[in-house]
């Protein structure tokens, strides 16, 4: 099938590549002339394990290729995928002008039937206002559908997600639609539930915000763990084994951050006030989360007395191992609450220095963990990479000013960690 895909950000380049993998002819489109110039040259914008090789082989096969233009896309395209950003406006309500501008453009460059389907995540209704905008600015006679198809790939392994994931969603108003989608998603092996828009909408936003309600929930269950003297690690074990809780998303830490968790958590509270419904559960589970970056900075605060002109040696910076996404990544206000307090910053990160040396003013960027550690005060662990858990820790102890490791991953066995020689606190263990 010939299908267009308008924003080549995270999710639109993988779609694209995605779906060129299953056969199809694809143009990934975006506003951003400079990614586009890039990707032209066969450069991808940012880190995702598998991605940058994936689109070489496709754009040379000839069925992957990139423009500027909505019009051009949708000319050649049966299929218009949206995969624009929908960032938080200040009142955490999801911002859609965007959505909006883009539908125009494409309402207006259709001659004849295509499929337009929301592949952003956008609160229930959006699929209505999408509807209504084309009815208004496209040609009397051209016919449409609308359709709705949430995507749930993580950053880090996303071709994966996408190419195996859970389950596919789609929301359609039409018998064609879902034939269309059906047949474009052929090539993937995963159940496929098909709804109206509005829920196949609320799938997405549930869904996340569940997600972020499990990670809060087990980081309050790490805050009785430590007032007992209990393991939250053992604890979070012994839930996973029931196939009903399930082990994944139990990782207590520094809790959630992206650019998907924290944003369609408010915009869902946001979304659920406006149809009359105070969504206090989500409030909690926000406030939870905001709150274990400040435990984090208070258990480094203890760990040496003073922070004021302390060296903190920061290990990892994205907001989750294997990408260099920095969008509210912990790291952020962490590091800041910690300069506040007259700290100094050495931080090391695998792939996120780039995006990171914008955000983070004052800080010195390492070119390893090493270098990092060298002289520091102590090691604080924020982003839980492979290359941060196999450290060198003998290395690591004899660069360090004083052996104190402050870990907000859980990443090590704390009887290990003492039985080196380090003074090591982690989430929600007994502290050694
Ligand atoms: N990042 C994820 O893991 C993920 C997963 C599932 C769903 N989502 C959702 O998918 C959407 C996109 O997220 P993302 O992380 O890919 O964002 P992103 O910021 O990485 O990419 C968005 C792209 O859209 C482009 N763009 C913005 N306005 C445009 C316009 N008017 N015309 C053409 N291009 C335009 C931007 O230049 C950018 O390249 C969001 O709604 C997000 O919530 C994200
Ligand atoms: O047990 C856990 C699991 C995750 N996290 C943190 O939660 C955040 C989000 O992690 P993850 O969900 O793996 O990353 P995303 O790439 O943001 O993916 C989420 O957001 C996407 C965008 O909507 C969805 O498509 C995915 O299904 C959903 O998992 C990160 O900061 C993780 O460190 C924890 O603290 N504990």
């Amino acid at each position: 099938m010939k299908i267009s895909i308008i924003g080549t950000g995270y999710v639109g380049l993988v779609t694209g590549a995605c779906f060129a993998e299953l056969g199809h002819d694809v143009i990934c489109i975006d506003n951003d002339a400079s990614k586009i110039q890039a990707l032209k040259k066969l450069q991808v914008p940012f880190y995702e394990p598998g991605l940058e090789e994936m689109v070489r082989r496709h754009v040379r096969k000839g069925r992957l290729s990139f423009s500027g233009q909505i019009a051009h896309g949708v000319r050649k395209s049966d299929v218009i995928f949206i995969a624009i950003g929908t960032p938080p406006k200040e009142n955490g309500e999801a911002d859609l002008t965007g959505i909006e501008n883009v539908v125009r453009t494409i309402a207006k460059s259709m001659r004849s039937y295509r499929l337009i389907v929301e592949k952003s995540t956008v609160p229930v209704d959006t699929g209505c206002r999408v509807r209504q905008t084309i009815e208004i600015c496209k040609a009397k006679h051209v016919p449409f559908d609308v359709a709705s198809n949430p995507e749930f790939l993580r950053e880090g392994q996303a071709i994966h997600d996408f190419l195996h994931p859970d389950r596919i969603v789609i929301g359609v108003e039409s018998a064609k639609a879902e034939k269309i989608l059906r047949q474009l998603y052929a090539g993937i092996r995963a159940p496929l539930i098909v709804t109206d828009i509005k829920s196949a909408e609320l799938i997405k936003h549930a869904s996340n915000s569940f997600l972020a309600l499990k990670i809060s929930y087990i980081n309050a269950v790490a805050r009785v763990c430590e007032a007992a003297g209990a393991d939250v690690e053992r604890v979070a074990e012994g839930m996973g084994m029931d196939g009903r809780i399930g082990r994944a998303f139990l990782d207590a830490g520094i809790g959630f951050g992206g650019f998907c968790l924290p944003k369609d958590l408010e915009a869902f509270v946001r979304i659920s006030q406006k149809l009359g419904y105070d969504f206090g559960l989500l409030k909690e589970a926000k406030r939870i989360n905001e709150s274990q970056k400040e435990l984090f900075v208070r258990k480094i605060e203890n760990s040496l007395w003073n922070i004021k002109d302390k060296t903190i040696a920061v290990a990892g910076l994205a907001f989750k191992p294997d990408t260099d996404d920095m969008r509210f990544a912990p790291s952020v206000d962490i590091i800041a609450m910690l300069q506040q307090l007259g700290a100094r910053i050495r931080a090391y990160d695998p792939q996120a220095t780039g995006k990171a040396r914008g955000l983070l003013k004052d800080a010195k960027f390492c070119r390893d963990i090493y270098e990092a550690a060298r002289g520091s005060d102590c090691l604080i662990i924020v982003t839980d990479w492979d290359e941060i858990k196999k450290m060198d820790l003998k290395r690591i102890k004899k660069l360090l000013k004083q052996p104190i490791i402050i870990d907000g991953r859980n990443v090590f066995e704390p009887s290990m960690l003492k039985a080196m020689g380090f003074s090591y606190v982690s989430i929600g263990r007994s502290q050694l």
